[in-house]
Order: C-alpha cells, then structure tokens, then sequence
C-alpha cells in the first residue's frame, strides 16, 4: 500500500499523522496495528511513539484514533491532539474545531504563538475519572489519592486518575528522578501484573516553583517518551489538589522534549484541563508499504522548516529545568 503522511511533535512526543479524509484509505483494525508497529520502530527509516490516523466524523470535524508504537490503540492522547487540531484547523479553514476521540468530543483552537514563530494550538482534556475501574487498577478501594502501594513502593505515594487514557503519578524529588525507580516500576505495571492489567502511564513530577513543574512520564505502550500530554495535563491537576499550584491558573509544564501550558478548571463536581504546546510539522512523506513481509520504503520525503524555531525554545527550556529542579 501506498500511503501519504506527516510526521510531527507535541513537547517531542513525535508522531505519524495520516489522512484517511482526504486521501480516501481504508484500513482493518489489524493492518492500523501492524502500521504502527511496523513505522515506529525506532530502528526504521521513519519512527515513532505512535500513529495519529485522522478520520471522517458523523458528529464532529474529525475524528482521531492513536495507536501507541507497540500497536495497542490509546483512548487518548493530548500531544498527538494538538497535532491533529493544527491538521484539521488548517484543512477546515477553522480556527477551531471539535474532534471525536474514544470517549469524548473535544474542543481544540489555534492559540497565539507560546513561542516565537512555534505554531501553538489548545485542546481540551476530559472527562478525568478517578474511580480505580476507569483506569483499571485492582485495588480494594473506589479511589486512589496520593497513597502508597506497597506492592510498588514502600516510600512514594501515587494517586490514579484517567483523563480518560490511565495515569499513574507521584511528587517526587531530583534524586529519586535521577534513580532507575521510576523504569522499575513502570515496566512492572506495564508487563503481566496484577494491579493495572491494561497497563499505565506513569509520571514523577517535580514541582520546579509555584506554577510551575517537571514532568517525566514512562508511556504505556511506547516507555519513556520526551514528553505525554495526557500525563502533564494530569500531574497538574493533581499538585493543585495537593495545593501546590492554583485551578483556573496557567502552569508552566516543563518535560524533556519542551513545555506546555495547563490550566485545571473545578466545575461543579468535575474537572477539566487545557493543554496548551506546540503543533510542529517535522516533514511529510509517501511510503510504500509491505505489510505481510513487514518492510517499507520512503519515496518521498519534503523537510518543513519549523523545527529550527522550535530548537531555540528546546536549550532555554532545558537550562530552565537544570536550574530549577528541587531536592
Ligand atoms: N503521548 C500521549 C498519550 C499516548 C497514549 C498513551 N501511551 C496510552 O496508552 O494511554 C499524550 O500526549 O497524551
């Protein structure tokens, strides 16, 4: 098969972009998942944390299903939404538009550059659920908020939400960051286990100073990923739990591959999350595709230049963290 794509980042969390709109394709559940594997491999000519396949929506502008690098489909995906916002934005002529996701509508809109000449897009995060089914996680217990799970460890407490995809997080300081706890745990949790049986995203957060923080995240179905969208969006809204930051407030959300902006909304009895970062084109290409003997080749492939702006950002955002990061 032939099929044309772009490849692009949120924060670094990089990803394959592919318009089955326009360009008519169709494809089984299994070739989506065969596709992703295949494409993401990091060894490959192309790679991946994951696909973003945009399609037709009954109800709304475009729908967006992601396929993680091992070929599990994802509920959601906040990074990769902010490069589907900017695709349909700019297909549309909109300025904004809603998406259909797994489990929700979502609105997304073009926002002022957050750096100079970085193309700039909000999405909406929601619904969280904190209820242990949504995740799942096989504990005792309807919820988990800033606890410890001895079977992960006896010293860091976790508190579980889905927003709607499953995350896992927990405050942590430099020194533990810098250890290999956090690979441990997640491959743990993401391999055969009791407690997460569809696995988990787990993130330790460290909070850098008031609205602002540090976000590293181990993705389910990828490992550790520059950045995930999802997580930041739920690690912010769990230190304005803990009264660390503020809701309605923006938080600096530094990560390895950038930094986002949240703002965690209380409505009523229900939270909701803007996630505001960049939506940057890397290149786009045709690849010609062998499925069954599991092999491809780029015919063509045209560089887009904004990633030389999105760089100058990249060094004083690392500087940033270096200096910041507390004990
Ligand atoms: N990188 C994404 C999340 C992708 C899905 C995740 N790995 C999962 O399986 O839930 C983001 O930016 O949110």
């Amino acid at each position: 098969m032939e099929i044309k794509m772009i490849k692009g980042h949120g924060s670094g969390n990089d990803f394959l972009l592919i318009d089955e709109i326009t360009h008519g394709y169709t494809f089984t559940e299994l070739e989506r998942a065969e596709l992703a594997k295949l494409l993401c491999d990091r060894e490959s000519k192309l790679g991946a944390d994951g696909i973003l396949f945009v399609i037709k929506s009954e109800r709304a502008d475009g729908r967006m299903r992601v396929f993680n690098a091992d070929g599990s489909e994802a509920s959601m995906c906040g990074n990769g939404l902010r490069i589907v916002a900017r695709y349909l934005c700019e297909l549309l002529g909109k300025n904004e538009a809603f998406v259909e996701t797994m489990k929700a509508d979502l609105k997304v809109s073009k926002q002022p550059e957050l750096f100079s000449q970085v193309h700039t897009y909000q999405v909406e995060i929601s619904p969280v659920l904190f209820d242990l089914k949504a995740l799942p996680l096989k504990l005792n217990k309807p919820t988990l908020y800033n606890e410890k799970i001895y079977e992960l460890s006896d010293d860091l407490r976790f508190t579980a939400l889905a927003v709607p995809n499953p995350h896992l997080i927990t405050m942590v300081d430099v020194e533990t960051l810098q250890s290999d706890i956090q690979q441990k745990l997640s491959e743990k949790v993401n391999g055969p286990n009791e407690l997460f049986p569809d696995g988990v995203n787990v993130s330790f957060v460290n909070q850098l100073g008031k609205g602002s923080i540090y976000v590293k995240t181990f993705e389910r179905g990828v490992g550790f990923t520059n950045a995930c969208g999802t997580a930041m969006s739920a690690s912010s809204l769990v230190t304005c739990m803990q009264g660390l930051n503020e809701f309605e407030s923006v938080i600096d959300v530094y990560n390895n591959g950038g930094k986002v902006q949240c703002v965690v909304h209380q409505l009523d009895k229900e939270f909701q999350i803007d996630l505001i970062g960049n939506a940057t084109y890397l290149f786009n290409a045709d690849v010609s595709i062998d499925l069954k003997a599991g092999t491809f080749e780029v015919t063509a492939q045209n560089e887009y230049t904004e990633q030389i702006a999105y760089e100058k950002l990249q060094s004083e955002v690392q500087q940033f963290i270096i200096d910041n990061m507390k004990g």
